[in-house]
């Protein structure tokens, strides 16, 4: 491809000129992105009115190029901002300028290449020591559609001349300064070497980062997802991206970034949504959460099964029409090793159950018959009549039930004598706090456990939606009709723009998918055992070796990234190391990588928090703060209403000094029955419990909530509370001093945690109001 020469500056055009040279070339990127938008919408609506005949098949396919157009118009309208933000003068003269996405005039000549494109890797991996053939980097700063300020990076003086050369505030420092909106950004223009390093790693294999707060380790997890799509496109597109986070409030502060980037094919899941279908709750007594997610769950959930397949104390009359026969112990005890023999799941093996028993009980029915009537008939009817005996059906029933996962595991719980042999080693005080009433909602804990049933028990009528299968007939007619639709479609093709055409064998893959399946993405979150391509976990510390069991099964390649800071673990079955959570599923065979550099928390803030987390005995790493700015403030009041007061107070101080920006109120749970509607009188609509609206300034959250997230201020509700709980506490009171951008309160009635009067006596540590 040609690169588009640029206007041609001579040797000493100024700054000013410099910008405008720049946004002229910024803005026919733009109006080439406006061209193509057009065109695509032309092409959708066209779509939509084009006879594709009246067949089910025709209809796919005319569903197949609208969903093309559509989420070609998407990706289009969503990389809007900062559509260009780089360029690159390479030693050979060439002059490459790095976007969102790649996009070429009609003529092909190409105009701006895509960030995730190898030959943009120098944009973010040059250095003065290793400048991989470039001259200069040049950053643009963006504001909408203008350039407002350039930045460059000069590798090699004697390629460009000095008043070429422009020095901006620094692309990353803008970027940092920028108001907290609620919703992460992508940092697209700004990733920095060590961070890109990990972005485009290889996509096969365990890839764990490992960073202190604030170190980029989501934008890093979600920057990777976006090129490993790009970079493996065919193969992702298919099998899917499945990215995992702690809580629904994280998955909506991060849902904006992949579409920013153009990428909306990913499915994201909380823990406690892993399991189609189902919402876990919070599992509120930390000693059953921690028992709940050990790997001996393994071997109980087996029992549990293996339970539900009976042999009877003894045997047992019954009637087949107005006949009695035996249903001895020793045939069902045969028919169960027949059944289990076949190494089927619960639900399937049961067939082969009820074939032997049934055979051998019309056999032996036959013989009396016979007998009684002295003659030697054929009597296969039986096994029919057998079958469709109801106290046949009753009794096979009760031996070798039919069950969902949510029926094992529910009445695991809600029976004793099943939770006592399934985990005979349980003492009496421990059954009673595992035992709970039938119908009694279902846990983060127990999704697992439903995950592990479901695997034991088989498909069962409600276990999912079925997608595989042999497609290969069906694939063929597919792709040959599609084949035919793409002539037809054709013309419509040449002006989309060079980087965004697929190719026929794309298109047609594309449409012959299309009877089974709208996304990819749609088809894997509604089905248990769908294979994902890739996994991305955030927030990966808070795993138990139960969820990391589910997570293993969801993708059998084991291509994962895995981001986390093992200090901020504050679940109850968390691992102490990465290692520990890793070992049982790959052994050692895991990359460990670490980020080093905080871009959130101001330098004071940062130390504090370590210095508490320190005292409580937790490991943790001392990254280098980008920001400056103030030590927190202690504010410690008598108790009850003074508690209250004290924090919309300062929330009230936080909101003037901020302007526009958000404050973080992290409580413990049960006092947000207390802070919230106090905080809410004192700033009608502007409280939201959690992170879903836009439109709120102050954000109310448990510290479990508030995990990955982010705020210009924040203000912590009885710290010594939160690092006192059994559950994690000091872990996560660090994600709670953690989280501002700017300024930190710490509101407490019973003392302050250690560390941080320690820390108060200090120069230069924390202000202490009183
Ligand atoms: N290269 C970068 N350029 C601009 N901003 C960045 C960069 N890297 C990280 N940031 C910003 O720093 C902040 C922290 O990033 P992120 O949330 O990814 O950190 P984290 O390591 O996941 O934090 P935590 O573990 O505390 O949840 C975010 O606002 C992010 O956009």
């Amino acid at each position: 491809m040609r690169e588009v020469k640029c206007v041609e500056e001579s040797a000493s055009v100024g700054e000013a000129r410099q910008l405008d040279l720049e946004q002229q070339y910024v803005s026919r990127a733009y109006h080439r992105l406006d061209e193509l938008r057009a065109s695509s919408d032309r092409e959708l609506r066209r779509v939509r009115t084009t006879q594709f005949g009246g067949g089910h098949q025709a209809r796919s396919e005319r569903d197949a190029f609208a969903t093309y157009y559509e989420d070609r118009l998407a990706q289009l309208n969503s990389v809007d901002e900062r559509l260009v933000f780089g360029r690159l003068d390479t030693t050979d003269g060439d002059r490459h300028y790095v976007g969102r996405l790649g996009l070429a005039t009609e003529d092909h000549e190409r105009l701006v290449l895509d960030w995730r494109a190898r030959e943009a890797g120098a944009f973010y991996q040059a250095t003065a020591a290793s400048p991989m053939d470039l001259v200069r980097r040049r950053h643009l700063i963006m504001d909408s559609r203008d350039v407002t300020a350039l930045e460059d990076d000069v590798f090699d003086p004697s390629g460009v001349a000095d008043t070429d050369v422009v020095h901006g505030e620094g692309a990353l420092i803008a970027a940092l300064n920028s108001e907290r909106t609620g919703r992460m950004t992508d940092i697209v223009a700004t990733i920095q070497a060590e961070q890109d390093r990990i972005i485009r790693a290889p996509l096969s294999g365990v890839r764990v980062v490992q960073g202190g707060p604030g170190t980029g380790k989501t934008a890093v997890a979600l920057h990777r997802a976006a090129f490993l799509l790009y970079e493996h496109r065919e193969r992702l597109a298919k099998s899917g991206v499945l990215i995992v986070g702690p809580s629904a409030s994280f998955l909506w502060y991060i849902e904006r970034v992949l579409p920013a980037l153009g990428e909306t094919g990913v499915v994201m899941s909380s823990l406690a949504d892993l399991y189609p279908g189902v919402h876990g709750t919070v599992e509120t007594d930390p000693w059953v959460a921690r028992w709940k997610s050990g790997l001996h769950m393994v071997d109980v959930i087996a029992r549990a099964v293996a339970d539900r397949q009976k042999v009877p104390e003894k045997g047992q009359w019954l009637d087949v029409d107005g006949h009695r026969v035996k249903l001895s112990r020793s045939l069902v005890s045969r028919a169960r090793e027949r059944a289990r023999a076949t190494g089927k799941p619960h639900n399937e093996a049961r067939e082969t159950f009820v074939k032997v028993v049934v055979k051998e009980l019309a056999q032996t029915l036959g013989e009396e018959l016979n007998e009684k009537s002295g003659s030697s008939m054929d009597r296969s009817y039986l096994r029919e009549d057998l079958r469709q005996s109801r106290e046949v059906r009753v009794a096979l029933n009760l031996l070798w039930l039919p069950l969902t996962p949510q029926q094992l595991v529910s009445q695991l719980f809600a029976k004793e004598h099943y939770l006592r042999s399934a985990a005979p080693d349980l003492t009496d005080e421990q059954v009673s706090r595992l035992l709970r009433p039938a119908d009694a909602p279902l846990t983060v804990a127990d999704v697992a456990l439903l995950d592990e049933a479901a695997e034991l028990l088989g498909d069962f009528e409600s276990a999912g939606i079925k997608v595989r299968g042999d497609r290969s007939l069906e694939d063929r007619k597919a792709q040959e009709s599609a084949q035919k639709a793409l002539e037809a479609m054709a013309e419509g093709f040449e002006d989309i723009g060079a980087q965004g055409v697929v190719t026929v064998e794309q298109l047609t893959a594309f449409n012959a998918e299309a009877p089974h399946r709208v996304t990819a993405a749609e088809a894997a979150s509604s089905d248990r055992t769908w294979a994902y391509g890739h996994v991305v976990v955030d927030e990966a510390q808070e795993l138990s070796p139960m969820q990391w069991r589910v997570l293993m099964r969801r993708c059998p390649l084991k291509s994962f990234t895995v981001v986390g800071d093992i200090a901020q673990a504050g679940s109850a079955a968390a691992s102490a190391t990465w290692q520990e959570a890793l070992e049982p599923f790959v052994g050692e065979r895991f990359a460990l990588e670490e980020l080093t550099v905080n871009y959130r928390t101001p330098q004071p803030i940062a130390d504090a928090a370590a210095r508490v987390a320190r005292a409580a005995g937790l490991t943790v790493s001392d990254p280098t703060a980008v920001r400056d700015g103030e030590p927190p403030v202690v504010v410690e009041v008598a108790s009850g209403v003074g508690l209250t007061d004290a924090v919309v107070a300062r929330v009230g101080e936080e909101l003037e000094r901020l302007a526009g920006g958000l404050v973080g109120v992290v409580c413990p749970g049960d006092l947000l029955a207390s802070v919230a509607p106090a905080l809410d009188r004192a700033h009608p609509g502007m409280v939201a419990a959690g992170m879903r609206s836009l439109d709120r300034r102050i954000m109310i959250l448990t510290p479990w909530d508030a995990k990955g997230l982010e705020f210009d201020s924040v203000v912590v509700v009885e710290p010594r509370r939160i690092a006192a709980d059994p559950a994690g506490g000091p872990g996560n009171l660090y994600v709670a001093m953690t989280r501002p951008t700017q300024r930190l309160y710490l509101v407490g009635a019973h003392g302050m945690p250690a560390g941080l009067d320690a820390a108060a006596e200090q120069p230069g540590a924390p202000g202490l109001i009183s």
